[in-house]
């Protein structure tokens, strides 16, 4: 990394999973450098912001040249911390919990799934892919000996919060939450919601714009 990254501002961090999520795809079809303005029509932003984004980590082009691609790749994996392990725990394993202890991708990502944890008993011992589904209770004796970075609430709304202070107590480092609740955590707790119905409502927005047109 060749600039200090913590005054870089979310809105460039959030969209940097684009960006590695489209070089990944540029290095499975061997492709080994491209230019900002054939980066720009890949993504959607304009070659500018993409130059402007990139030079916010001291910029990897060389004029002329463009970007390597496995190097803007693995650099951008180093800035989004996807070169270090995670151990990662989920609170409730309804649908969504199993849903995410099912996808792999994210263990070869480095976020061990290391177990669910749920209340209702006859979840209870279940075995999604190879993560345990365990009683609630054995949630602490479980994290007792281990550093749990990363807690996924998958529960009702009506849960979250004081699934969140459990979290907190254990302690995560991380919340990434999935119920639309308002969850409160201390600033030292790095906290994301991810509201799927958000994104889908924008859907149902851009649908009924088309349909005015
Ligand atoms: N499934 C989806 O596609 C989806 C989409 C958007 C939002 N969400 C949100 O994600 C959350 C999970 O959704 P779901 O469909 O998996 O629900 P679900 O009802 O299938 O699963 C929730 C699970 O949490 C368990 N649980 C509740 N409180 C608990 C506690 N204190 N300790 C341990 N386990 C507890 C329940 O027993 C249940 O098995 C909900 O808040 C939902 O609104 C889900």
């Amino acid at each position: 990394m060749k600039k200090d990254v913590k005054n870089v501002s979310m809105a460039v961090i959030r969209r940097l999973p684009k960006y590695h999520r489209r070089l990944k795809e540029l290095m499975d079809k061997d492709v080994t450098r491209i230019s900002s303005k054939e980066l720009s029509a890949m993504i959607g932003f304009t070659a500018s912001q993409i130059r402007q984004d990139l030079n916010c980590f001291g910029g990897f082009g060389q004029q002329g040249y463009g970007y390597d691609v496995a190097e803007l790749y693995g650099e951008i994996s180093r800035i989004l911390g996807l070169t270090g392990e995670y151990n990662t725990i989920i609170i409730g394993a309804g649908n969504l919990g199993q849903a995410i202890a099912n996808y792999s991708n994210f263990e070869k990502k480095g976020f061990h799934m290391l177990a669910l944890f749920e209340k209702n008993p006859r979840l209870i011992g279940l075995q999604i892919r190879d993560v345990p589904v365990l009683d609630i209770d054995e949630l602490e004796s479980f994290c007792a000996d281990k550093k749990i970075d990363i807690g996924v609430i998958c529960t009702n709304k009506e849960s979250a919060q004081d699934v969140a202070d459990t979290l907190i107590k254990l302690p995560v480092k991380a919340i990434w939450n999935f119920a639309p609740a308002d969850i409160q955590v201390p600033e030292s707790i790095t906290l994301e919601n991810v509201h799927l119905s958000d994104s889908l409502y924008i859907i149902s927005y851009l649908l009924k714009m088309n349909e005015m047109e």
